[in-house]
């Protein structure tokens, strides 16, 4: 297939006239190198895209480089021989937008490696709509349900519940058996938030407190805010239940005790979407597009924008406005 020589990119600068990005014609040369060059269909939009767009974060770890650390499409050429002209595919994190142009752009060019195959189950539109996001949650329960997490150790709790991890998570945890509890600051959101998954929805400062441990009240949980949050929700978690740890979206500090660690055996796990070995990734990917699929993903994707819209929803995002998970369509103005 014949590719345009110059295309649309929302681009990332960093240097002697400041820090800045827009959408910019650039050709497939100016990409980071890669076996598999991809029509973008479908990419969205995380928190760590608006920390990288609007430089609150440091995301970058070189400019200038395309935002997006997520996209799908189809494949227009390929050197990896695992993948051909008009495969469906998609790939979130490895790198995308950190250290390699990411997905904000109507053709990318990755590396075979973190290349994944549209699974049977998933459409392409759907992928992007769980994108990172999705795939975080997903990866928070398997690293929960791997050290042992069932249902009969209670709720499950979920920060941050109206953003974009949050809401897949209420999804995809009670589709996979688990009641799920929302932990919101927006409490005017609960018909939402019930809608998607939670049974109950707790309001941000109900859980607050100052004492190593509380009376159990979890079986475990995701958090996506950290901070105090994090702490009380270690502090409330019962015997062997497993917490975790994937966003900042309040605080990265952690202020904590030792004691729901040695006293009840509770675990905190890390979760580090962009970095997950390929064969976990692989795994990840089929749960979602099959037990573990979202039932409500029309209802989670609450926003659709072009390249153009990105500044707009980033600022939103970065104040703590963010409710469901905003789609970017490639087809959209
Ligand atoms: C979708 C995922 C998410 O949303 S995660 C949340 C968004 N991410 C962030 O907000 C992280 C932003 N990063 C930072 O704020 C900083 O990098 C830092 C606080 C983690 C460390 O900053 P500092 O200025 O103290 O040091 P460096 O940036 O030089 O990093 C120290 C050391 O860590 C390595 N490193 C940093 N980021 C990454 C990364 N994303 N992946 C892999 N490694 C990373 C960095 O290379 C340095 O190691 P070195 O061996 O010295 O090279
Ligand atoms: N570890 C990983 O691999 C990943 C980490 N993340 C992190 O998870 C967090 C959530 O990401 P997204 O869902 O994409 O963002 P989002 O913006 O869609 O959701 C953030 C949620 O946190 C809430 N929030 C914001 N400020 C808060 C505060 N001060 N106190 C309590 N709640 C607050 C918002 O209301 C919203 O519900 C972010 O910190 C992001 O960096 C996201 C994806 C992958």
């Amino acid at each position: 297939m014949s590719l345009p020589t110059t295309f649309n990119a929302f681009r990332i600068h960093d240097d002697d006239q400041g820090y800045r990005s827009g959408i910019e014609r650039v050709s497939l040369d100016d990409l980071s190198p890669g076996e598999v060059v991809v029509k973008a269909a479908y990419s969205s939009v995380n928190f760590k895209d608006a920390l990288a767009g609007t430089g609150k974060g440091k995301i970058l770890r070189r400019f200038p480089l395309v935002g997006g650390i997520d996209v799908a499409g189809h494949v227009v050429a390929s050197t990896d021989p695992r993948f051909r002209e008009g495969d469906a595919v998609l790939t979130t994190g490895c790198g995308l937008s950190e250290t390699r142009d990411g997905g904000y752009s109507e053709y990318v060019r990755l590396e075979g490696q973190w290349v994944i195959a549209l699974p049977d189950g998933l459409d392409l539109r759907e992928s992007m709509v769980l994108g990172t996001a999705g795939f975080t949650a997903a990866l928070a329960l398997l690293r929960m349900t791997e050290n042992r997490q069932t249902p009969d150790l209670g709720p499950l709790a979920v920060t941050g519940a109206t953003g974009g991890v949050g809401s897949l998570a209420l999804d995809i945890f009670s589709r996979a058996g688990f009641e799920v509890h929302a932990v919101s600051g927006k409490t005017d959101q609960a018909d939402y938030l019930k809608a998607i998954g939670a049974t109950e929805v707790v309001g941000r400062d109900a859980l607050a407190t100052t004492r190593p441990m509380e009376s159990t009240r979890f079986g475990g949980g995701l958090d996506n805010v950290g901070g105090p949050m994090l702490a009380s929700l270690l502090a409330q978690t019962a015997p062997y239940g497993n917490v975790a740890s994937a966003g900042l979206a309040a605080s990265h500090a952690l202020d904590t005790t030792v004691m729901p660690f040695i006293i009840r055996g509770v675990s905190l796990l890390g979760v580090a979407s962009a970095g997950t070995a390929r064969d976990i990734r692989e795994t990840v990917w089929q749960r979602l597009a099959s037990d573990w699929k979202p039932r409500h993903l029309d209802r989670i994707c609450t926003r659709v924008v072009g390249l153009a819209g990105l500044p707009g929803v980033f600022d939103t995002m970065l104040e703590g406005g963010s409710f469901g998970r905003t789609l970017v369509d490639f087809q959209a103005a």
